[in-house]
Parts: C-alpha cells; structure tokens; sequence
C-alpha cells in the first residue's frame, strides 16, 4: 500500500512530542491520521513511547494494521476535531490500552484539514469526567440523554461509595424494557411491584435511595426509556453466544453485555470488586467509569473549537 513521506514539520512535532512525553511520562501517543503515512516512521521518531493510531478511514486502518501498529477504529468522521479526540481517547480506554489516570500526548490536526500540527498532553482522568456527557451522546440510543445520565449517575455513586462501608455491585438495563422483562426472570421479589408509576420514576431522589439499598441483592434493574424503574431483583436469560470480554470479567457482566446484544437496551454493570462502571450495547463495552474520588460532574460543551 503507498504511503506519504512524514513531512518535515511532523518530524519536528514527533521530536517534541517524544521529548514532552518522556518530560511528562505518558503513558502512550496518541495519533489521529487521515493519511497513510510511513508509520514505521512515527515509531521510530517516538523510541520508547507506545503509539496509538486513530482514524475512521479505512485505507489508514489498513496501513496501520500492515505496519503492525496499535489501530483504535473510529466509526464515522466526526464533526470536530475534538469529538475526534474525545472518540479516539475513550475507544482506547474501553480497549484497554490505557487507562483513566494515565497522561497521554495526542498528535492531531488541530488547525488544518490534514496537516498533524498540534500536541496536546492530556490527563485522562480529568479528561474522562469531562467527556461523558458528549460520549453518551454519541451511543445513538432510544434512551434519551436525561434517563442515561441518571443512571450513570446513580451507577457510579453506588461503584464509589458502596453501601454501610460495603462494596457494592449491580446491573441496570436501560431502555427496551418490554423486551428486556420477557428475556429475564423474577430472581428475588420485586421491591417496587406494585406502586404506581409516578412512584418509581429514577429523576425522584426518594427511588434512588431505595435502588441503592436493593441494589445489594442479586439481579438487574429495569428501567424504561422514560426512567421508570419496570423491575428490580431480575436474573437475565439472555443467551452469551458469540461474545468476547476482557479476562476476569464474570457474570454479572457477560449479562451486562448478553442482555445489550440481544436487545436495543443499553447495560450498566457495576463492578462489585473495583467498582468500575461498563456501560454495554450491542454486546460490547462501549464506556468504562473508573471510580473518582471526586465526584463526578457532568461539562455540558457549550462552545465548540473552530470547525474543519
Ligand atoms: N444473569 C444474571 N442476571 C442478573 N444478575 C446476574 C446474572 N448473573 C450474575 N448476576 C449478578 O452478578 C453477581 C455475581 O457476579 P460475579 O462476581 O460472577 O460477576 P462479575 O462480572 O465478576 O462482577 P463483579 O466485578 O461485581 O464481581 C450475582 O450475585 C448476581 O447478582
């Protein structure tokens, strides 16, 4: 496959970068590429630091791939640069390639269309907390943004603070909730059958607090679309065909992805023994929550950098 020289203003930039990365020391480079370049190049100009290539085009996957590097695939061209970079960050987060925490360095085209003129170092935990809420809005899910980001919420306090100075691990399935009852059994009796709706809506803070305590008890929590908690305590019988996790997940978990394979739903597992939040559809990890210190806050983007 043809490749394109580095020029010699990214070989200066890939100097610098390797430099600031030792300076700073990153974890791994990212490199967001919408050009076939001689990558072997890039890695011998970043000696000693891991490279990471982004690129939603196929004939830069492929050349990424041919030269035996790191390929993180992006799914579409983005509107902006830093939803690129957003994408790029958490792909390579779920991917586990690195971690929430580490300080990377991205090489990107922050000014022109094509040329990689910028370097950013970044703190992915800082990063991360930042980016949820473009990330969830990048799912593309019947769930609206509003419902997703209550449970989220509701998901990483219950990672973070456990309950009576216990860990605690639980599982919410979002959206799809006829389906997603008929594919799942009553495990234990369910706290909330048969109070009204209006009293079990997930935006009350009242059924947050009771979904933290059930949340103790083996099974899944329900939820519709709207926020309405359908069912509590649920065993899911979705069948754990054809899917591939990261070691040492259990249980609990290839439900999480199960569930989200077999129907439009979006899985929440929280990670009894880490307390790590998975967010799941279509049968795979599409976000991962490290548990904060801090609590988390949501950055609604108002202002945008300027455009391609
Ligand atoms: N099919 C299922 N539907 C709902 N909940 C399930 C299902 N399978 C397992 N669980 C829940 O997961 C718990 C067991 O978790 P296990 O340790 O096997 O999973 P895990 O993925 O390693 O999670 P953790 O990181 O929390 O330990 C069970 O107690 C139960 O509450």
């Amino acid at each position: 496959m043809p490749r394109t020289e580095l020029p010699a203003s990214l070989v200066r930039l890939l100097k610098a970068a390797r430099k600031l990365a030792i300076d700073a020391e990153c974890r791994a480079a990212i490199l967001l590429a919408e050009i076939a370049y001689e990558f072997e190049e890039v890695k011998k100009l970043l000696k000693g630091i891991p490279l990471i290539v982004a690129s939603h085009l196929p004939e830069v996957q492929e050349a990424v791939v041919e030269d035996g590097l790191t390929l993180v695939p992006l799914n579409e061209e983005p509107q902006t640069r830093q939803i690129q970079l957003s994408q790029s960050l958490l792909e390579a987060i779920a991917d586990d390639l690195v971690q929430t925490g580490d300080r990377i360095i991205a090489v990107y085209a922050g000014f022109e269309r094509e040329n990689l003129d910028t370097l950013s170092l970044i703190n992915l935990s800082e990063h991360l907390a930042r980016l949820t809420t473009r990330d969830l809005q990048r799912l593309e899910t019947q769930v609206p943004l509003q419902t997703l980001r209550k449970v989220v919420d509701l998901a990483v306090e219950v990672g973070r603070e456990g309950r009576e100075g216990k860990k605690v691990g639980t599982l919410f399935v979002v959206g799809n909730h006829r389906k997603v009852l008929e594919m799942s059994h009553e495990g234990i009796h369910d706290p909330f059958r048969g109070y009204p709706r209006k009293e079990k809506m997930i935006t009350s803070p009242r059924v947050r607090e009771s979904m933290k305590e059930i949340a103790q008890i083996d099974g899944a929590f329900v939820i519709s679309s709207d926020g309405c908690v359908m069912g509590a305590g649920r065993m899911l019988d979705a069948p754990a065909e054809e899917l591939t996790l990261s070691k040492g997940l259990g249980s609990r978990h290839w439900a999480a992805a199960a569930i989200s394979k077999a129907t439009n739903a979006i899985a929440i597992a929280v990670s009894e023994s880490t307390g790590t939040v998975r967010l799941f559809q279509g049968g795979v990890v599409v976000l991962r929550i490290e548990p904060m210190l801090q609590a988390m806050k949501w950055h609604d983007v108002d202002t945008e950098p300027p455009g391609e």
